[in-house]
This record gives C-alpha cells, structure tokens and sequence, in this order.
C-alpha cells in the first residue's frame, strides 16, 4: 500500500458563478519516500489537489472521494487527527521565504516553534534541533543564523530556513507547491538542491507542484500531469518527459523553448462549463467524433496511465483498464 492514496477524488467550489470542479476524479498512489511531480497548465487544479490531501480549503469546498494516509481516510479524520495530520506526518513546504517567515521574529525561533508546539520539546532543546536542521540543510554558520532575523539572510538562506521550518514535525510526506516559482536560475537551482537533499535524507516523499519541467525532470520519480482537473497522464518520469502517449503532455513538452517553442492552439476550458467527452478534445490533433461524446477511461499504454481512445496511435479505441489492473499499475 502506498503511503498516500487517492482514490476517485473530486474537488468542488460552490461559487457565485456556478460550480467549479477543479479536480474531477483524481486517483494518484505516493509511494514512500518518492517524489511525485504534478504537471500542467496554470488554473488546472494543481494547488487545489495539494491543498485537498492538507484539507485545508476554504469553506465552499466539498471534497468528495478517498484519501489514505497511511490507511486512514483523511477525510474522516477530525479536528484533531488532522491537526496531527498536518504537525507530524504531512508538511507544506510554503512557497515564498518573503512571505512565509515572520520579518520581526529570529529565525531559530521560527523553526524551533514547531517543534515546541507540536511535538511538546522544551524551548532549550528545540532551539538546538533548530541549529542541527540548519547546519543538515547546509546553512553556513548556523549558531550565528538562528539569532538572525529573515532580511539578515539571503535568498537561498531563507529557503533552507523556510524548508528548516517546514520539517521539524519530521513528516513522511511534503508538499512542495511550486517551490522555484519567480526565481532567478542561481536561486532555483539552490532551491532544487534543498529539495532534492530533504527528499534523499530525510526519506521523505514529495509531491511537488511545477510548472518547470526541468526541476520536475531533475527531481521527480513519477510525473502526472493534469488538465482541467483531470489527471489524464502519469507514469514514470523518465517516460512521461521524455516518450509521453498523451497528445495534451506531447504538446506539453514541444511548447518549451528547447523544443521550438511550439504552443498548443487555444485555452485551457472554464472549469464552470467543461466539455464533454474528453476534455482536452477541442485542442487535441489526434481527436475524433468519440473523443466528443465520451470521457476516456484511464489505461495502461506503454506503461503509464493514459486518459486517451487514441493515444497509442493505431486508430482503434483502448480497452478500459479494470480496477485491479489500476492498482497494479498504479504510480
Ligand atoms: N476558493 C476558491 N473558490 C473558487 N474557485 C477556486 C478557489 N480556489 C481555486 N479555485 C479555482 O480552482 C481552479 C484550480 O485552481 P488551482 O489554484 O488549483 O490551479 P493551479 O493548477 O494550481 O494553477 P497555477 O499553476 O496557476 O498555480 C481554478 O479555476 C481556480 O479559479
Ligand atoms: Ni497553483
């Protein structure tokens, strides 16, 4: 069983506009200690299904389906088993350094806090883990930085600070929602470097939310890449960067710069009014009256799940993968 499983997960906002199903039927295994990276177009869901597994969404939300951690549904827990939840087993590695740490508190404190409210360590002890967390996250000098306030440290010395504070709770599962976003190349590759370490040795395992297929390529075992709330590709990484089935992760990858810079034609779908059938249809070479009329079940081709009749390119429709095969086929 995977450390984390989700099974048929579907996120909903009641908004005055209508309903916005921002993941439909997600179903996606996190083996432990391994990085998953998720991949796909802004506004496809991405940051929703991250903050669907934490349960931390805003109160018109409903979240329908499973999520196993460690074989309990957190969408069952209560207020406590998620509090625990969130301060022991899963962390979210927050995004920004600027705005993530507290300018007027010292950094110490800010890492050591965790470990003082939610594991109970008294303040003496949990200062000195702090300065250990540091020095593990090769912060040079790390006596001299806990007593230090965020604008005394650079950019890169804030995010093993953030990424220092992120896993006092010693998770088996982090959150990483785009990590790299608005960097420039130095920091992000020191960015990519502290994550791929927390990943190596703290055995943790990682989803990590990108729009940078790079890092996804430099970090992730698995990929899946989502598309107006579906996952319609996930497999090994290796696979699904460089040989995807998919037509929407083929046009993925020949949009970037090194591969001519080749756009897919048109938008992304509102999420209030989603096409039938296969939702990447209306922008998708390959697609044919079926694709129209009925959404196409997960299969296994090549070994990745796809969401496609015709990805495999012989012209004839895929046999739908059964529930089973799912499980043993499952990233
Ligand atoms: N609180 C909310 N109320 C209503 N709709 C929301 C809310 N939060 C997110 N959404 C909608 O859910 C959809 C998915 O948003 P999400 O933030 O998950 O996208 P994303 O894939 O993370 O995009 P990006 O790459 O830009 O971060 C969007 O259409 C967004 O407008
Ligand atoms: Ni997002």
């Amino acid at each position: 069983m995977a450390l984390l499983s989700i099974r048929n997960l579907t996120t909903v906002f009641h908004a005055e506009e209508g309903e916005i199903k921002a993941c439909d039927q997600v179903s996606m295994d996190i083996p432990a200690g391994k990085t998953i990276g998720l991949i796909g177009e802004t506004g496809c869901g991405k940051s929703v299904l991250g903050m669907s597994i934490l349960r931390l969404l805003p109160r018109n939300a409903v979240i329908r389906g499973e999520i196993y951690y460690k074989d309990q549904d957190v969408l069952k827990m209560n207020g406590d088993q998620l509090k625990r939840l969130r301060g022991n087993e899963i962390a979210l590695l927050p995004q920004s350094p600027s705005t993530s740490l507290n300018p007027v508190l010292k950094i110490g404190f800010q890492i050591a806090e965790g470990l003082h409210l939610h594991r109970k360590t008294k303040w003496e002890q949990a200062w000195e883990k702090a300065v250990e967390m540091l020095d593990f996250l090769k912060l040079p000098e790390p006596e001299k930085r806990v007593q230090e306030y965020p604008h005394q440290l650079s950019g890169g010395m804030k995010q093993r600070a953030l990424a220092a504070a992120s896993i006092t709770g010693n998770p088996s599962l982090l959150i990483a929602d785009e990590p790299t976003k608005g960097l420039d190349a130095v920091l992000r590759a020191q960015v990519v470097g502290v994550l791929r370490q927390l990943a190596r040795e703290t055995g943790a395992a990682m989803l990590l939310i990108t729009h940078d297929l790079k890092v996804a390529a430099s970090l992730c075992d698995q990929i899946a890449v989502m598309y107006a709330g579906e996952i319609l590709e996930q497999g090994a990484a290796e696979q699904v960067l460089k040989d995807p089935v998919h037509p929407y992760t083929k046009g993925l990858l020949a949009s970037l710069p090194e591969h001519g810079l080749h756009p897919i034609p048109g938008y992304s779908p509102s999420l209030l009014d989603v096409p039938a059938g296969c939702k990447f249809h209306q922008r998708c070479s390959l697609a044919r009256d079926l694709c129209a009329e009925k959404c196409p079940p997960l299969q296994v081709i090549n070994g990745v799940q796809v969401r496609c009749f015709f990805g495999d390119q012989s012209g004839e429709p895929q046999q739908e993968l059964h529930n089973r095969d799912l499980q043993e086929a499952a990233v």
